[in-house]
């Protein structure tokens, strides 16, 4: 895997494990602002809809237990055969009507067991009471309940058949001087105005209810939770917050709170809260108890509904950009400072390990890398004018070599290789130009008594004498060489036989004349031929070597010459 992928892929899993830390820390930390905020605003939302509740009822309540102490009415309802205390009573019943919100009462008395009512249309002017309680119907029940219980103020969320009225009662004890009870006087507020003005707070995300002691539902926006009537219904049939809740756990929290609070006593101030599900949704439930009216006020809150988590997203969006262009820059900056340079180095590398120093100059970042690359430049430049050096060194040795290869050490003549290449060049070029040249074959005469009576290395002297005094007898651009021991060879082009034959004549007197010079007897023979076009190395050098044995035969120091037309010797 190249550098490149390696460092884009460390560097995409490292942003990978920042974001999801970052994530799961985000979570984590919205979800504890949320249950923070979520518990302040459920405990602030609770005593709000608790003071809502109190305040509306407030009023209620006070005409309720100012009508339940009224004396005309408690003096009836000691005597309720009497007419002159009834209509005192009833009097003061009506100017309580006016006062009440719903402008109803009712008041039900002990003794006689007569139920009188009231309503905002004035229904029942000079007719108000309506029936007769009976301990024998479960529709009274509620009146016999309440005086059993003995509490002064109740608040009962009941249908009334006879009437054929659903209300929240306020139902008053009426006490009579000995603190027994006389009867019960109240007011019924219309349920459904009550629950869309006080109970359904209209917030969508936030839910109100009320329960008793028992934890049964009294108010509620849905009417079909309500437990009616629920002072006559047995334990097990009423409808209680359990329904609300699925998991048992969350029933347990419930009702958990509510007897906290219960035993607290109504303690001011006192509040609960805790997390539940509802219709599979988290909620965080504020408890409240009003010791007031006996009840429990419970707001739900649907924090997913109030902070939706879409409400987030904006910054989980700025926050993945920011990684992104983060990552995007990191990999820019470390393409730029370190894998440009490196790849560029890498590429210098291959490129002179193949010899080739002609570099495109080299990125060079403020960083190691970047000295590193000025100083392989530096190294590049220094190898490659050594290795020129080398090579111009090599080349010149090379040369030397070649030529001193075709050198004979002793004259300084050609050798017979330099010899042999001469005359395929020169066969190739009389090929080629269809033309003739030259060749002469010299041989010393009686060489060896020469090394025998003065000794090989005035031999050698000679033989240098002789090659001297052969080349000055040459054109400059005629070949002269040593064929071997005391034998050598001249090429002459271009070259006709006249040529031919004056040159070797020239070389014969002048090595003879040099010779006597120096008081040597030092003479050559010479066998000459006139190579044609196409006449091969062999046949003309035979026809050399057959001339300069002609010219021994005849005793030495001559010339004789051949040529291809004439095979015959001059
Ligand atoms: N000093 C010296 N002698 C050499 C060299 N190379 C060959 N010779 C001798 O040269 C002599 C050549 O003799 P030949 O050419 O056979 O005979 P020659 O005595 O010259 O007689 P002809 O050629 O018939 O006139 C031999 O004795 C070789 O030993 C050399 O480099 N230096």
């Amino acid at each position: 895997m190249s550098l490149n992928t390696r460092i884009l892929t460390l560097a995409s899993m490292l942003t990978l494990i920042a974001a999801l830390a970052s994530w799961l820390a985000y979570r984590e930390l919205s979800r504890d602002i949320m249950e923070r905020w979520g518990q302040e605003v459920a405990e602030i939302q609770v005593r709000y809809d608790s003071a809502r509740l109190l305040q509306s009822l407030e009023r209620e309540i006070g005409l309720a237990r100012q009508m339940a102490d009224s004396l005309a009415i408690q003096q009836w309802a000691d005597n309720p055969d009497d007419p002159v205390l009834q209509a005192t009573a009833i009097r003061q019943m009506e100017s309580f009507r006016n006062n009440f919100r719903d402008n109803n009462y009712f008041v039900a008395l002990r003794k006689n067991l007569h139920y009188y009512f009231n309503n905002a249309d004035n229904e029942f002017d000079g007719d108000q009471f309506r029936y007769q309680l009976d301990p024998a119907k479960a529709e009274d029940a509620w009146f016999f309940r309440l005086i059993e219980e003995g509490r002064d103020f109740h608040l009962n969320v009941n249908p009334d058949t006879e009437l054929g009225v659903t209300k929240l009662w306020i139902d008053v004890l009426i006490r009579g001087n000995g603190r027994d009870v006389l009867g019960m006087v109240g007011t019924g507020l219309d349920l459904d105005a009550f629950l869309r003005d006080i109970v359904d707070v209209g917030k969508d995300g936030i839910t109100t209810l009320f329960v008793d002691f028992n934890g049964a539902i009294q108010l509620y926006r849905d009417r079909n939770y309500i437990d009616f009537a629920s002072i006559i219904k047995p334990e097990g049939q009423k409808n209680t917050i359990d329904l609300l809740f699925e998991a048992e756990d969350d029933k347990q929290k419930m009702l958990g709170m509510l007897q906290m609070l219960k035993n607290r006593g109504g303690e001011e101030g006192a509040i609960a809260s805790s997390f539940v599900t509802i219709d599979g949704r988290r909620h965080l439930a504020g408890v409240a108890y009003l010791p007031a009216i006996g009840w429990f006020e419970i707001t739900l809150l649907d924090l997913d509904t109030l902070i939706p988590p879409s409400f987030f997203w904006p910054l989980v969006a700025v926050f993945l950009i920011t990684l992104l262009l983060t990552l995007v820059l990191f990999h820019g900056l470390v393409r730029r400072w370190v894998l440009k340079p490196v790849v560029a180095l890498e590429q210098a590398v291959n490129q002179i390990r193949e010899g080739n120093f002609a570099l495109h100059e080299l990125p060079k970042p403020d960083n190691e890398i970047g000295q590193l690359s000025a100083h392989f430049e530096d190294m590049a430049s220094t190898l490659r004018s050594s290795t020129e050096n080398l090579q111009e060194q090599v080349s010149q040795r090379t040369d030397e070599l070649h030529r001193l290869a075709r050198v004979d050490a002793l004259t300084g003549l050609g050798n017979r290789r330099a010899l042999d290449e001469a005359l395929a060049t020169e066969l190739e070029r009389a090929r080629r130009q269809n033309s003739g040249f030259g060749i002469l074959w010299l041989d010393v005469d009686q060489f060896k008594a020469i090394n025998d009576e003065r000794g090989h290395q005035t031999g050698d002297a000679i033989l240098c004498d002789v090659a001297h005094w052969l080349k000055a007898c040459l054109r400059p651009y005629d070949i002269a060489g040593r064929w071997g021991g005391d034998e050598f060879v001249v090429l002459l082009s271009p070259c006709d036989l006249q040529t031919l034959e004056h040159t070797a004549q020239r070389i014969r007197v002048n090595i003879e004349s040099q010779g006597k010079a120096l008081g040597l007897p030092v003479s050559v023979s010479i066998g000459g031929h006139l190579a044609g076009a196409h006449e091969n190395l062999d046949d003309l050098l035979k026809q050399a070597d057959q001339a300069l044995y002609q010219a021994k035969q005849n005793g030495r120091n001559q010339v004789r010459i051949s040529s291809e037309q004439s095979s015959t010797c001059a």
